[in-house]
């Protein structure tokens, strides 16, 4: 199976825990609705606050399957996008974008069922006069994003792969998702037992 397929079905927690806890975006990125997901390759946008013409760039360039993380270095009055820009992405293909800023006409961008990850939203739209740069490494929410970096959105939040790192981290994520089922087992809503891991867990001997 591909790589990207396997990381589909990897929670983002997991592949946190096999990354140390390094490599997710601040938790203020958060996906416009609980059920978004996405794994894939990360396709930058770096856009100047206001100013959103190297979304439409990305849009054109990005391949199908990729993921648009979007650096707005955090601002949260001018909009990244609206339901027409997302629309023409998903058309295009692309699986979700991930954005350092907010997006506007949530009621649309919601029913375009299209996966978000963003601080939020606003009413004011952002310029096009063409500054800015894609497929560039970039900062977004606190993390360092390369073209072609696997990036994975849940529930819980973003993280990011770096490509080099990308096998590695996705057995780490396996074993960890098999420790955690383990651990769960063990104790499985049996009163002994939680108080046995809690002993066990406790025990300073
Ligand atoms: O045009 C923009 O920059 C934002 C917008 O309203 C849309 O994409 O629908
Ligand atoms: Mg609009």
């Amino acid at each position: 199976m591909h790589i990207i397929d396997q990381f589909q079905d990897i929670p983002t927690t997991c592949i946190s825990d096999a990354m140390g806890g390094m490599g997710n975006l601040d938790s203020s990125i958060a996906p416009l609705k609980g059920n978004y997901r996405v794994a894939g390759r990360a396709f930058t946008v770096k856009m100047p606050v206001g100013d959103n013409l190297m979304v439409l760039q990305a849009i054109k360039e990005a391949k199908p399957g990729d993921v648009l993380v979007i650096d707005a270095k955090g601002d949260t009055y001018r909009a990244v996008a609206g339901d027409f820009i997302l629309g023409m992405a998903q058309t295009m293909g692309i699986q979700g974008v991930i954005a350092d800023g907010v997006i506007r006409d949530i009621t649309g961008v919601k029913e375009l069922n299209f996966p978000v990850f963003c601080r939020g939203t606003t009413v004011a739209a952002s310029a096009k006069t063409g500054a800015g740069e894609v497929n560039v490494p970039i900062s977004c929410a606190g993390v360092a994003v390369n073209p072609g970096d696997i990036v994975v959105g849940d529930a819980d939040g973003v993280v990011v792969v770096p490509r080099q790192q990308e096998k590695a981290m996705l057995e780490k994520s396996i074993e960890k998702i098999n420790k955690d089922e383990k651990r769960e087992a063990s104790v499985a809503g049996d009163k002994d037992k939680i108080l046995a891991y809690l002993d066990d867990m406790l025990s300073i001997g």
